[in-house]
């Protein structure tokens, strides 16, 4: 008996399989990613050779078709495909979306892995979740489990590829991030991790003076240990937490 529990991003889908009875915070048996063009090889690579797992549940925030095609790779084994729907109330967690449904299936899922995080170690005060993924997201949880709203801006890789397009002279290779870049390689690389750091800590502020607390920042995604070092905010680096979010729901339905 075991759970597979997805996350297909706008880059990489990632997966990872648990031993029945797992927690947010338990080690997966196996795990992988892969980019979005490889995902047809699924069934005949990663997943070769895998025990059939005997339940799903994923995230998908890709489009339809990826679904599709993820779900053909899954079609030799005998399971029920369980897609996340961001709802008004899941796992301990209320949805204070105008549209619960229109949130991102992985803020969604990752804002209930965080909540399951703060509730294991005993700390009921407010979250901040920050997913440093093809796009950055920034999502504010209360104390009393109301999802308060968060933002969303461009990744890294976006924001330089925006730049790229539209100036004549912004080609140059990565640089690094300096208090006072002064070439233009650092003063992009500056400028985007500012840009995500500077968001990130007006976000901690905002939460702070609404909740009367410091809130818990835990940060994810596939491009988190690159902002990690810029960030000055205290904060948890959890690789997996929306596969913990995931084992969360998991629990809850059962
Ligand atoms: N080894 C790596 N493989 C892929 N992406 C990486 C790697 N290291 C850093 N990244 C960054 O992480 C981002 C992808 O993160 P991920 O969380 O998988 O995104 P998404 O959930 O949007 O698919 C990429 O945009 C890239 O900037
Ligand atoms: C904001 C996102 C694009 C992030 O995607 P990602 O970087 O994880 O690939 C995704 O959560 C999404 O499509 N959200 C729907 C819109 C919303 O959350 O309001
Ligand atoms: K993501």
């Amino acid at each position: 008996m075991s759970f597979l529990a997805i996350d297909i991003g706008n880059t990489r889908l990632k997966w990872a399989v648990y031993a029945d009875g797992a927690e947010p915070g338990s080690a997966p048996l196996q795990h992988g990613a892969v980019f979005l063009e490889n995902i047809d090889r699924l069934a005949d690579e990663d997943w070769q050779g895998l025990a059939p797992p005997t339940r799903m549940l994923g995230s998908n925030v890709a489009g339809d078709a990826v679904r599709r095609r993820v779900e053909e790779q899954m079609e030799h084994w005998d399971l029920n495909a369980r897609w996340v729907v961001p709802a008004a109330e899941a796992a301990g967690v209320r949805n204070g979306y105008d549209h619960p449904t229109r949130l991102g299936a992985d803020r969604w899922v990752a804002v209930i892995g965080a909540h399951a995080h703060a509730r294991k170690r005993g700390f009921d005060g407010p979250v901040l979740t920050v997913m440093i993924g093809t796009a950055v997201t920034v999502d504010a949880l209360s104390g009393d489990g109301q999802f308060l709203g968060g933002l969303i801006l461009p990744g890294h890789g976006i924001m330089l590829r925006a730049l790229e397009g539209g100036t004549a002279g912004l080609r140059v290779p990565t640089g690094e991030v300096r208090d006072f870049p002064t070439n233009t390689s650092d003063a992009l690389t500056t400028g985007g991790t500012f840009a995500i750091t500077g968001a990130i800590e007006r976000m901690q502020r905002l939460l702070t003076q609404r909740e009367g607390r410091e809130p818990l920042l835990l940060m994810t995604g596939g491009a988190g240990w690159k902002v990690a070092p810029a960030l000055d905010a205290p904060h948890e680096l959890i690789e997996g937490l929306i596969f913990d979010g995931l084992l969360a729901m998991d629990a809850h339905r059962a």
